[in-house]
């Protein structure tokens, strides 16, 4: 993504120390004073991280509160968990509510580095907030089982269903989705048991997915993400500066439903890739595929990654630089009435399927203030006539409204529930 944080300052010299002496001279020194003092394993890595400071890595939070809720537009994390649920049966509308209640202050607390309060792991006790965001949302089937179906968006209608999809239906849609994001495993995977641990006697998980970015400071300066087919993904993003930013990516102050004022919809897809087949295709092959160059994004005719993407060029022989049926021009806003969606994707690797053939590709993410003027015409289009798509699989699918974010003593949704 454009907005990747700046790369990580040098480490404070406390921290350069304990690199030098490794993980064993670090707890080897705590452990002892632990000794002493007769502390817990836990209590003694409190010790240790009391007295030495966080790399930038560690110490970076994202505000829970706010008009929108966190990890829409936050920059896109290393670490990542998808997951929905659906409502044990007989689960009221206030049951409903008070677990909302419950997430917001879990994310609340763990968003600020204060796992203690809401983390039953002690995954996290000794990191900082590590960038983590927790956003919730809510599938349509929500509002028929709670009663709330006159409150129900028009955009939640169900997506259309294009011709190249294989989704297994057990791995779709679900009435309450949470996406977590962290710059550390542990971290993200401390906040998906605290979410499931909250929800307990309330609501059941239907299906969950991981996936994984760039760490942070794994290239020598901030870029654009590379997804496993190995492109620059999310050049062409909408920005938040952008001046129809809010207007495409949010639901409007005076939107409807009133209840989803500062929220916005996110279309989940797990997109698998057919990998090895996509390896066997030479490189310039695979650039004419996406109208894009391989090596540092540039648009096919253009000199770097941000150069706009000309789709009037041709070459010498007449013939557009940008394939007809490349990706970029199949799904660019240019080519489909200014239709536009913010992608925050996370890649996916699953292991292998039966065939041997690698179970990986991406967990793609986008955001839009209306799915009828971002995914779903657009993904309409690609479905037809787009390059990248023999190389795809779309194997599951969702589509949740996401409330604005909670003011402070709110909680998310809590317009839709109270309102
Ligand atoms: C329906 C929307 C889209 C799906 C599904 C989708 C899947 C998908 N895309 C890539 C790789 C790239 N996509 C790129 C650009 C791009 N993709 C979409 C939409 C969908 N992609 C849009 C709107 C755009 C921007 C077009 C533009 O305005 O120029 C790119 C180029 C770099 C970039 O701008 O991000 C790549 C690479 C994969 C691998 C994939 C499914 C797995
Ligand atoms: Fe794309």
């Amino acid at each position: 993504m454009p907005d990747t944080p700046e790369p990580a300052p040098a480490p404070p010299a406390a921290i350069s120390r304990r690199r030098l002496l490794g993980t064993a001279g670090a707890t080897g020194a705590a452990g002892l004073a632990a000794g002493a003092t007769g502390g817990t394993l836990f209590g003694t890595a409190h010790a240790g991280s009391g007295t030495t400071p966080l790399t930038s890595v560690g110490s970076t939070a994202h505000p829970f509160h706010g008009p929108h809720q966190a990890g829409i537009t936050s920059p896109l994390q290393a670490h990542g968990h998808l997951i929905a649920y659906d409502l044990d049966p007989g689960t009221d509308r206030r049951a409903a509510a008070a677990l909302l209640r419950r997430w917001s202050a879990t994310a609340a607390a763990l968003m600020a580095g204060r796992g203690e309060e809401a983390d039953g792991t002690h995954m996290s006790l000794d990191a900082g907030p590590c960038a983590l965001t927790l956003t919730f949302g809510f599938g349509a089937a929500l509002f028929d089982t709670l009663g709330l179906t006159d409150q129900r968006p028009t955009a939640l209608a169900p997506l259309p269903e294009f011709s190249n999809d294989a989704l297994d239906r057990s791995r779709s849609d679900g009435e309450l989705f949470v996406q977590i994001g962290a710059d550390d495993a542990l971290v993200a995977l401390a906040a998906l048991r605290a979410v499931r641990r909250a929800a307990l006697g309330t609501a059941t998980p239907r299906w969950q997915m991981t996936g994984f970015n760039r760490t942070p400071g794994a290239t020598a300066h901030p870029m654009s993400q590379r997804n496993l087919m190995g492109q620059i993904d999310g050049t062409n993003n909408p920005l938040p500066g952008d001046d129809d930013f809010d207007r495409r990516i949010f639901v409007p102050a005076d939107g409807d439903p009133p209840w989803m004022a500062g929220g916005s919809y996110a279309v989940v897809r797990r997109i698998r890739m057919l990998l090895d087949t996509w390896e066997d295709l030479p490189v310039a092959d695979q650039e004419r595929v996406i109208g894009r160059r391989k090596a540092d994004g540039a648009p096919l005719g253009g000199d770097t990654e941000t150069t706009p993407v000309d789709l009037t060029a041709l070459d010498d022989a007449g013939n557009p630089v940008i394939p007809v049926n490349a990706h970029v021009r199949v799904s660019s806003p240019e080519t489909n009435d200014g239709a536009a969606m913010l992608r925050r994707p996370f890649s996916y690797q699953d292991g292998l399927l039966p065939d041997g053939a690698p179970d990986a590709g991406l967990l793609f993410i986008c955001w839009q203030a209306d799915p009828l003027r971002g995914f779903v015409p657009v993904q309409r289009k690609l479905d037809r006539g787009d390059a990248l798509s023999p190389f795809l699989r779309h194997e599951a699918s969702g589509l949740f409204a996401v409330p604005g974010g909670a003011a402070e003593g709110e909680y998310v949704g809590q317009a839709l529930f109270e309102g």
